[in-house]
């Protein structure tokens, strides 16, 4: 593998050291500057700060809330000094006599998912706060990084160097580590799979401290995805990437009925050839609209290039919504890196349940540019009662379901949840042949490689039907079908179902065969305990 670049880093300005080469090169800029009496403190976004692989690197746009992002740290080359501490770490735990089970340090309110890690407050935590890009290997076209990167950095880093990731999810807060061990998706998940199908490697510390690189051709490389922490420590991962268009031209179509939208879904993406990218998002039971993108080189003569993201545009699902109430279809060439972020702003939709006077104008001509919160902020000030609401008031699911089943399973969410709008994102399943982890192969597939086509139903905000709304058991009714189906439920959020449920619903016999075999039945607690709504830990820590 080449490495793109391992210069060592000293204070060449500002703070901490650069994160990835685009901050290099701007620091050296400014130390430049600041040595020729230059100004040091003017953004200069879009200049040119340096040249790799033949390309133009220019300062990056400018991030959230108007100020360029502060870098974290930027040391590939210590990546095994960084791996020997975690491995030291679970030597400590085993000299310690096992006391208690193990778990990331990273605290819960850091993460991306609305469920509040009670356990990190009882068990032995690990640090495992690696940050770094590690390498581009641009023959084999792999890109090495470890856990904690996030999708703002891989952005950052492959956009300007013509590559992006097959399956590039949309929130800048995920990193690589939490969507490897829970699961990830994006619009493009119907030709390239889920995030871990994306990955070609995995370096892990085992339960008994050793470091080990795996592949597809090792079980206790299919046992990772889906596992929340509960195999082993994962220190880097390799992704796959793919070269990368300036743009996307995306066609909107409306949709009047959960009906159509299913056939022209079905249709799209299970075409010989189908488009990079299909998204959907119903608004109601009779309004919906379906996006299908390209990449795209340029603008076409006779088009504009429109940009989503801007401050203080409306979010993006508002902007989609304009189809529908025009009835009429509609052609937008976008920037990639926008069409990326296309959610980000907004969280999705998340936000106006959190700051209601988000839509108006005024709101996002003034204030529109400190968006979005950060999704760990508002975690951190989150009070019981907010707490409260979000497990009682407030659905954060997604349903994967085979294809044949998207029309059903969108009529079980109006009738159980009627929560709008409701996402929709396709994706594939693969048989992964001798090693199948928690996934199943799907139905009709019988050799490695072959698929079966999905899609995500996604529901996030508040439930309105019109009965009296009980979390426990309309979500007890949907798991219930998805385990009827063949269907398997997010889990970034919580699952209610019971142990022996979620047993059926994910294949625990490769799991459970490598968790005894390697000590991580010992060493980390089941998945089940992690993700389920009813656990011990909340007793245990005596807190909320
Ligand atoms: N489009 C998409 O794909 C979207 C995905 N999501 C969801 O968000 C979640 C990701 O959130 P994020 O904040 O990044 O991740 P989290 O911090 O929530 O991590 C998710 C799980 O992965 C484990 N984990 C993370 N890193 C490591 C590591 N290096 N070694 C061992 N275990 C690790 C954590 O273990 P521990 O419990 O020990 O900390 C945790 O159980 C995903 O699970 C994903 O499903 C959310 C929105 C959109
Ligand atoms: C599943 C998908 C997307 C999900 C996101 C929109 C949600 C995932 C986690 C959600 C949140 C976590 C914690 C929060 C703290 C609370 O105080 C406020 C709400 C929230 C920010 C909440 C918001 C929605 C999420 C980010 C796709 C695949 C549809």
């Amino acid at each position: 593998m080449s490495t793109i670049h391992t210069k060592r880093i000293g204070p060449i300005g500002g703070y901490g050291r650069p994160r990835n080469d685009v901050e290099l090169m701007i620091r050296e800029k400014k130390a430049e500057r600041r040595e020729t009496g230059g100004d040091d403190n003017k953004s200069r976004v879009g200049e040119v700060v340096g040249v790799v692989g033949g390309r133009e690197i220019r300062a990056p746009r400018v991030a959230r809330g108007g100020a360029v992002e502060l870098p974290r740290t930027y040391a590939p080359q210590e990546h095994r000094e960084r791996v020997k501490k975690i491995q030291a770490r679970v030597r400590e735990w085993i000299d310690l006599g096992k006391q208690t089970k193990m778990c990331t340090a990273r605290p819960g309110w850091m993460t991306v998912s609305p469920r509040h890690a009670q356990y990190k407050k009882v068990m032995f935590t690990v640090e495992v706060d690696l940050t770094d890009i590690l390498e581009l290997d641009e023959d084999n076209k792999i890109l090495r990084v470890e856990p904690s990167v996030n999708i703002l950095q891989i952005l950052d880093y492959l956009l300007p160097r013509g590559y992006t990731l097959p399956v590039l999810p949309e929130l800048d807060e995920l990193t690589v580590g939490g969507l490897v061990n829970g699961y990830g998706i994006e619009s493009s998940s119907h030709k390239y799979g889920l995030f871990n199908d994306i990955c070609s490697g995995f370096e892990l510390v085992l339960p008994n401290a050793q470091l080990v690189n795996l592949g597809p051709e090792d079980p206790i490389f299919h046992t990772v995805p889906w596992s929340f922490g509960t195999v082993g420590f994962l220190t880097a991962i390799d992704l796959q990437v793919i070269p990368a268009q300036p743009y996307v031209r995306l066609k909107y179509i409306p949709v009047y009925s959960m009906r159509e939208c299913a056939e022209l879904w079905t249709h799209e993406q299970t075409k010989q050839v189908p488009v990079e990218f299909i998204e959907g998002m119903m608004y109601g039971p009779n309004e919906g609209v379906v996006m299908l993108g390209d990449f795209a080189e340029a603008p076409g003569p006779n088009e504009q290039v429109v940009h989503l993201n801007t401050w203080y545009k409306p979010y993006f699902y508002k902007h989609a919504k304009e189809f529908i109430d025009r009835r009429q279809e509609g052609t937008e060439v976008i920037p990639l890196r926008q069409y990326y972020q296309r959610h980000n702003r907004s969280i999705f939709w998340s936000l106006e349940d959190q700051i209601p006077v988000c839509h108006h104008w005024l709101f996002r001509l003034l204030l529109g540019w400190i968006l979005p919160p950060r999704v760990a902020f508002l975690k951190l000030i989150e009070s019981d009662s907010v707490t409260n609401f979000y497990e009682e008031k407030y659905v954060m699911q997604d349903f994967l379901v085979p294809l044949n089943c998207m029309l059903e399973t969108m009529e079980i969410c109006e009738k159980e949840i009627a929560v709008y709008p409701l996402w929709l994102c396709p994706h594939i399943m693969f048989n992964t042949g001798r090693y199948q982890g928690k996934i199943r192969a799907p139905q009709g597939t019988e050799k490695e490689g072959e698929y079966a086509h999905y899609v995500d139903v996604a529901a996030v905000g508040p439930p309105r039907v019109t009965h009296p709304f009980d979390m426990t058991k309309a979500m007890r009714t949907v798991e219930g079908y998805l385990r009827k189906v063949g269907g398997y439920q997010g889990n970034y959020s919580y699952t209610y179902q019971t142990r022996e449920e979620y047993r059926q619903m994910f294949d625990h016999t490769l799991y459970d065969e490598v968790r005894k075999t390697t000590g991580a039945a010992e060493a980390f607690p089941e998945s089940y305990d992690k993700v389920a709504r009813k656990n011990q830990w909340k007793k245990q820590a005596g807190t909320r």
